[in-house]
């Protein structure tokens, strides 16, 4: 039978339930999967000097793309390349992309609408959703991928969201020297060429017309147009905004259309969601953040349907961690592993854990044994951005329009077993939007 990664590790973890650590494999690999979150965070945040890499490596100078992604830099270059990206996406800058997502949201609404009544797969519109607006927030582009389904930011996304179950990410995560010698490639040239095309054109479309805009490229551009030595070449800038592509696309458009199928599953919650945002007399970047049942609902369905199913840490210094009176040395260049789906659904901190109850996290502090976007100083650096995105996107939809299941016998998904990286099911989360002001 086939299983993803998440579900593999979730059996180790339910084998050895009065384990703090558990010695497994990865393949060939000696790795600590950690169970006890105590000994967790001790490793992911107080010890982050012996773990401050993530398990992936590129091959630097293979992938001029990948290599400017945060999530695969290690040592000193993670370090500048984190801090690029958390000043690129101060609260500031989240609310100056604020009204370009609002652009995105009417012409989402305005699909909708056309298509009332008609099955919509929930994962691939939140793509075109999220696809749109990290173009337009990104690169200030104005794709509308829900009037025209060819719009190349679609394309693009998708053809992103297969790198990583290819072999080369296997080989480059356990044997970095040996892809770097194979010049293993990520990213088809087809789309690196076409982010570097679109990164010169705004360029200098920008530059002979003296336009700036709001958007994450403008960041790196004024030190490219202003600066004699800028620190980074157009190519370098490209490679860097796709980040937002290759992180954030998968786990953003994954997160809200589970969001929407569950709601449409369960329509008291949906309701109460409805009222909660009827009752905000004017939607902004201040008020959606502060919609604490929709947070709730949100939250639910991250802890059931993480989209990041495992964290994984390298070693980078010989270490003891202790647990209690176990102590487990770990070497450097052996990983640590983090099951987020199987903490997340241990009814040791979540009782009936495969009940969809957002009341858990309603107006109480997340719990220690939530964090669906990471931990320590290496976190998601995406976070408030992802879920402004979506927050506005389904504050939209249901303001607007009821949802409903696709068919009568619909019930809580099963991730899918084949892949970890894309977990909606092969067969798609199917919805329909009914329209509310009629009833
Ligand atoms: C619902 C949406 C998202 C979820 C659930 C999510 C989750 C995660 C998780 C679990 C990690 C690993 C953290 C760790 O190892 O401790 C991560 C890392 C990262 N994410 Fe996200 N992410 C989301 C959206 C985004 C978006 C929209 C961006 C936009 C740029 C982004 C950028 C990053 C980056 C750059 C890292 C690497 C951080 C580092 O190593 O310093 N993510 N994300």
């Amino acid at each position: 039978m086939k299983r993803n990664s998440g579900q593999v590790y979730s059996e180790l973890y339910w084998k050895y339930p009065e384990e703090p650590a558990i010695g497994v494999y990865y393949l060939r690999k000696p790795q600590l999967l950690l169970r006890d979150l105590d000994l967790i965070k001790t490793a992911v945040v107080k010890e982050f000097t012996s773990f401050h890499d993530n398990i992936f490596s590129t091959g630097l100078e293979n992938d001029l793309f990948l290599s400017f992604n945060p999530f695969m830099a290690k040592g000193e270059r993670w370090k500048t390349l984190r801090s690029l990206h958390t000043k690129a996406l101060t609260t500031n800058k989240i609310k100056g992309m604020y009204p370009l997502m609002v652009d995105v949201c009417q012409e989402m609404k305005e699909y909708v609408n056309q298509n009332l009544g008609t099955p919509i797969e929930a994962k691939y519109f939140s793509g075109q959703y999220t696809a749109d607006s990290v173009a337009c927030c990104v690169f200030g582009l104005k794709t509308n991928s829900f009037a025209d389904p060819g719009a190349e930011s679609t394309k693009l996304s998708k053809q992103l969201s297969k790198r990583e179950s290819s072999l080369s990410v296997m080989i480059a995560s356990l044997m970095p020297r040996i892809a770097s010698l194979l010049r293993i490639r990520f990213i088809s040239k087809e789309v690196t060429d076409f982010f570097i095309k679109v990164v010169e054109d705004i360029y200098e479309y920008r530059k002979q017309n003296n336009v700036t805009r709001n958007d994450f490229l403008q960041t790196f551009l004024d030190d490219y147009i202003t600066s004699e030595t800028p620190k980074y070449t157009l190519e370098e800038i490209a490679a860097y905004t796709m980040t937002f592509f290759i992180d954030g696309y998968e786990t953003s458009s994954s997160l809200m259309a589970f969001t929407l199928y569950i709601l449409g599953l369960y329509p008291k919650i949906q309701e109460r969601v409805r009222e909660e945002i009827t009752e905000v007399s004017h939607i902004d970047y201040e008020t959606i953040h502060d919609l604490k049942y929709l947070d709730a609902v949100i939250n639910e369905t991250l802890r059931l349907y993480p989209p990041e199913l495992l964290l994984t840490r390298q070693c980078t210094q010989d270490i003891l961690l202790k647990s209690g009176d176990r102590t487990y040395p770990v070497t450097k260049g052996m990983s640590i592993a983090i099951p987020i789906y199987s903490i997340f659904r241990d009814s040791q901190y979540y009782p009936e854990p495969t009940v969809f109850d957002p009341s858990r996290f309603y107006e109480k502090p997340l719990p220690p044994s939530f964090f669906p976007f990471g931990l320590g100083p290496r976190a998601c650096s995406g976070s408030t951005f992802a879920l402004t995105q979506i927050k506005l996107a389904l504050v939209y939809l249901l303001e607007n329009f009821k949802v409903i299941p696709r068919d009568a016998d619909a019930a809580m998904p099963e991730l899918n077993p084949r892949n970890t990286i894309v977990i909606v099911p092969p067969g798609g989360l199917w919805i329909k939007f009914e329209n509310i002001i009629s009833e």
